[in-house]
């Protein structure tokens, strides 16, 4: 790390070059792990002594983060179906975090579906943890998904985008995470070969719909932070909003949200192949209220699992 001052850092040429897509087990970029007696994973009420985490998750090779934790539970039902998992009759997919209520964390034969919450914050402490948890069970070549929900610009609502780079409001591809007094820079970098075979996957049109491979802008907040002028402040007008948003639109990012800065920052860091799939709920040149019916929405939600499940099903010839 190098400090210019004492208050801010960028990684070096030579850190950076370490971020390059890990063959074979899943490591981790902490010397201070490995030598500890227990770690316990607090947020998802699992630990390395406690549970037999290489049984349980040895073989995982997809790691899929969502919002919300019911749409993660139905994803997990749906890749019961869609990858043919035996389920013994009467029993359903459980929450395996179930000793904590912060996030819920399903297992599906090689797939695991998980929670993220809402912002950077909450997304930050799950991959911390998930990527702590297929290091010890010892776990190779594993990619990680974010199927999630967007503001489109200048997209049809039910759009889906695949992320080709993360940007931060500041449309800055890097995330800043204050750490011991200084300000980090993260590079947000993401996986162009997933992207690329993930939108092969997506036909326009027999899907209804256009996935698009474009940039993604992620904010810390959903209200002032994607200029919206419906929340509870606001300082600037209709004029000033559309000139910020047209600005971001020229600059080629087709949707926002609030997690894929940390996820595709992450993702590099830790050498994993890492996508982020959305679908966009409105399009942000147009308002600011989402107000389509619920049953669309679901719908609309299910395109980035569909787009998901087939790349995993494509990955395991199924
Ligand atoms: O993709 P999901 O989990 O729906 O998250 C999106 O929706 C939330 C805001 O409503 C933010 O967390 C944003 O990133
Ligand atoms: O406009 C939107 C819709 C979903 N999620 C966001 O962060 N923004």
């Amino acid at each position: 790390m190098s400090s210019g001052n004492s208050f801010h850092a960028v990684k070096t040429e030579e850190e950076l070059s370490l971020y390059i897509p890990q063959e074979g087990l899943v490591q981790l970029r902490n010397p201070h792990i490995n030598g500890m007696d227990e770690d316990v994973l607090y947020h998802i009420a699992l630990s390395n002594k406690s549970n037999n985490l290489t049984e349980m998750f040895q073989d995982v090779k997809f790691v899929c983060f969502g919002g919300s934790p019911t749409r993660m539970h139905k994803f997990a039902e749906y890749l019961v179906e869609e990858l043919q998992i035996k389920i013994p009759a009467g029993l359903k997919v459980t929450n395996i975090a179930h000793g904590s209520d912060r996030y819920v964390l399903y297992k599906v034969g090689p797939v695991i579906s998980v929670s993220h919450g809402m912002g950077i914050p909450s997304l930050s402490i799950i991959f911390h943890e998930i990527l702590k948890l297929i290091h010890h069970a010892g776990c190779s070549d594993v990619i990680f998904f974010r199927i999630g929900t967007s503001g489109g610009l200048g997209l049809e609502p039910g759009s889906v985008v695949i992320t080709e780079e993360s940007v931060d409001g500041l449309l800055r591809p890097y995330m800043e995470l204050s750490t011991l007094g200084m300000i980090l820079q993260h590079p947000s970098k993401l996986d162009q070969d997933v992207a690329r075979d993930l939108v092969s996957l997506a036909n326009s049109e027999e899907d209804g719909y256009v996935t698009i491979i474009g940039k993604t802008m992620c904010t810390l907040d959903f209200y002032e932070g994607q200029a919206r002028l419906d929340g509870a402040f606001c300082d600037y007008n209709e004029a000033d909003k559309m000139a910020y948003l047209s600005r971001v639109h020229k600059r080629g990012i087709r949707n926002i949200e609030m997690e894929s800065l940390c996820f595709a920052a992450y993702c590099y860091r830790a050498g994993i192949r890492g996508a982020v799939v959305c679908v966009t709920l409105l399009d942000r040149l147009k308002g600011d209220q989402i107000t389509t019916p619920h049953d669309i929405m679901e719908e609309w939600q299910s395109r980035p699992q569909k787009l998901v499940a087939a790349y995993i099903k494509r990955k395991l010839n199924i």
